[in-house]
């Protein structure tokens, strides 16, 4: 049995005064939810913030990004000793973002997944084609060469207890989310992807949709079976938005 998760990514977005009042919407909303994970993913600067504000809650906090290196002379960098230092225990790793405007390679991605294991934190691992490599008909062999990256680089055993988020670049603030029925089929084939492999594995991790989820569409997103939740951006900036998709996983799943 999956428990299903519901993350918001806050991307470059927020403020000292947003992130109070967003976590303060969001214990009041979802106090009496149970049965989906919680999980909120600001902006590093705002990471130490979050973490005090959501002390006593079931919300969980994310970061967006790590670098490869633990420690040492990389200027400008966050680490994951850094991030499991101060309560951090997700990082969304291979944002679409982060491969396109940063030119995040598969396997850089892959070596950044690999710290977060050895550090005992649960990657949140990104894929997802383009709309060109979806029109191609690319979309299966896009999804298997970003996951294969860490299969290679770490075997297949390194799924266990981590989070894939399918999130197809063109739905990622364009407003036009992916179809239920499209989403499942993916999610359906990176499962069956992972079972090649190990079985036991593919049936425990945990695949997030991402790509304009919001308040309206998420009950019927959930209600795949092969849809564990979601990796949500411009609706998890509003608490009580937000706080209704997580609500639609908990019921979908319960
Ligand atoms: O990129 C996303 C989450 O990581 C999705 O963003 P939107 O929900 O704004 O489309």
């Amino acid at each position: 049995m999956r428990h299903p998760l519901v993350m918001g990514n806050w991307k470059l977005n927020g403020s000292q005064q947003l992130t109070a009042d967003l976590i303060n919407g969001l214990r009041d909303a979802l106090a009496d939810v149970q049965g989906c994970k919680v999980v909120i993913a600001p902006p590093a600067l705002y990471l130490t913030q979050a973490v005090a504000a959501v002390e006593g809650s079931e919300i969980g906090v994310g970061a967006q990004n790590i670098d490869v290196n633990l420690s040492g002379a990389f200027t400008g960098e966050t680490s994951a000793e850094m991030l499991k230092d101060i309560g951090v225990r997700y990082v969304i790793l291979g944002h679409s973002e982060r491969r396109t405007y940063h030119h995040e390679s598969d396997e850089l991605v892959a070596k950044k997944f690999a710290i977060m294991k050895q550090q005992g934190l649960i990657p949140v691992l990104c894929i997802g084609e383009t709309e060109a490599e979806n029109e191609a008909g690319k979309t299966e062999e896009v999804c298997a060469r970003q996951i294969d990256a860490v299969i290679t680089a770490q075997g297949v055993d390194a799924f266990k207890d981590a989070v894939i988020a399918y999130e197809p670049v063109w739905a990622i603030g364009t407003g036009k989310s992916a179809t239920p029925a499209q989403a499942q089929a993916v999610h359906k084939f990176i499962r069956e992807h992972i079972a090649k492999q190990n079985s036991d594995v593919a049936q425990q991790v945990i695949i997030q949709y991402g790509g304009s989820v919001n308040d309206k569409n998420a009950a019927e997103l959930f209600g795949q079976p092969d849809i564990d939740g979601a990796l949500v951006g411009g609706a998890s900036l509003k608490a009580d938005a937000f706080s209704v998709i997580v609500k639609a996983a908990a019921a979908a799943k319960a």
